[in-house]
């Protein structure tokens, strides 16, 4: 059985002025411990899958389900990762990390343990008692990954959460997660723009059509980059051909974006 199983799913987006097709009959079926990348044109439905499969927006046909069950049902074993960390400012960085456990009526004695080794293993020590305001936009985002961890996901969305930072700092927190990703054998979902990211992450990826979103097609990545650490990745002889042959669907696709008729009544 697969972990996680999206079945003919489509979703309509309607209001009183507008009509969207965002997604047109998507399956597909990731593996425990998979890390799959969604990749293609602006608008192609990216976001809206990824709100679906965290059952933030309820697809309009077809299911989502996580190790069987409904994603609805399993909301709280799904972690979300955003662009922004959306850190409180006004708590420090140990009650942002507890913060959902607390919500969720956890007692966070244990899990505070919990949080300062997650802390540690993301190269964050002695900083628990800091505000956001006095870490870095990489630190920040370290803390919302640890946020996130803490939880326990079995499944990580990650929503292009390294596309704010410098590309420094975006190379090491993708070694960061690949590194905690694959020792905490979680599965996860990526959606980013940038092509070499998903090549250096990815056990597969997802291309993307656009008007109305579907999938075009599905790259695997070789098992021997898919053994490195992304950083790595980059310069193996077999990078440079994957990305030309990723970079040439996705520009075909982008000169392909055409306008979508709204549907008379
Ligand atoms: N709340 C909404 N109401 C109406 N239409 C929406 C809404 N959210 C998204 N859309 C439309 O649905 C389609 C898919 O949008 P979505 O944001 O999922 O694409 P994306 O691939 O994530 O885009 P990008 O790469 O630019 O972030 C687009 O045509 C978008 O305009």
């Amino acid at each position: 059985m697969s972990f996680l199983t999206l079945d003919h799913v489509s979703h309509h987006y309607f209001s009183k002025e507008s009509y969207t097709k965002a997604l047109d009959n998507i399956s597909m079926a990731v593996k425990e411990g998979e890390f799959i990348s969604l990749l293609g044109p602006s608008g192609c439905g990216k976001s809206t899958l990824l709100s679906i499969i965290a059952g933030i927006i309820q697809q309009t046909e077809g299911t989502v389900s996580l190790q069987g069950k409904s994603t609805t049902e399993s909301e709280m074993e799904i972690g979300y990762m955003l662009q922004q960390d959306y850190l409180f400012p006004w708590k420090t960085i140990i009650d942002n990390v507890l913060l959902g456990p607390k919500i969720n009526g956890n007692k966070t004695d244990d899990l505070r343990k919990k949080a300062l080794q997650l802390l540690k293993e993301v190269g964050l020590k002695d900083v628990e008692m800091k505000y956001p305001s006095e870490l870095s936009g990489g630190m920040r985002q370290r803390v919302a990954l640890v946020r996130t961890l803490i939880n326990n996901p079995k499944i990580l969305l990650l929503d292009e959460p390294f596309s704010a930072l410098d590309y420094q700092t975006k190379l090491n927190l993708e070694d960061l997660v690949a590194d905690l990703l694959k020792s905490y054998h979680k599965t996860a979902v990526l959606v980013t723009h940038d092509i070499g990211e998903a090549i250096a992450m990815s056990d597969r990826i997802f291309m993307m059509n656009a008007n109305p979103g579907s999938i075009a097609k599905i790259y695997e990545v070789p098992i021997e980059l898919r053994n490195e650490v992304p950083f790595l990745v980059r310069r193996h002889p077999k990078y440079q051909l994957i990305f030309d042959k990723i970079w040439d669907e996705l520009e075909s696709k982008e000169s392909q974006q055409k306008v979508v008729e709204i549907p008379n009544e």
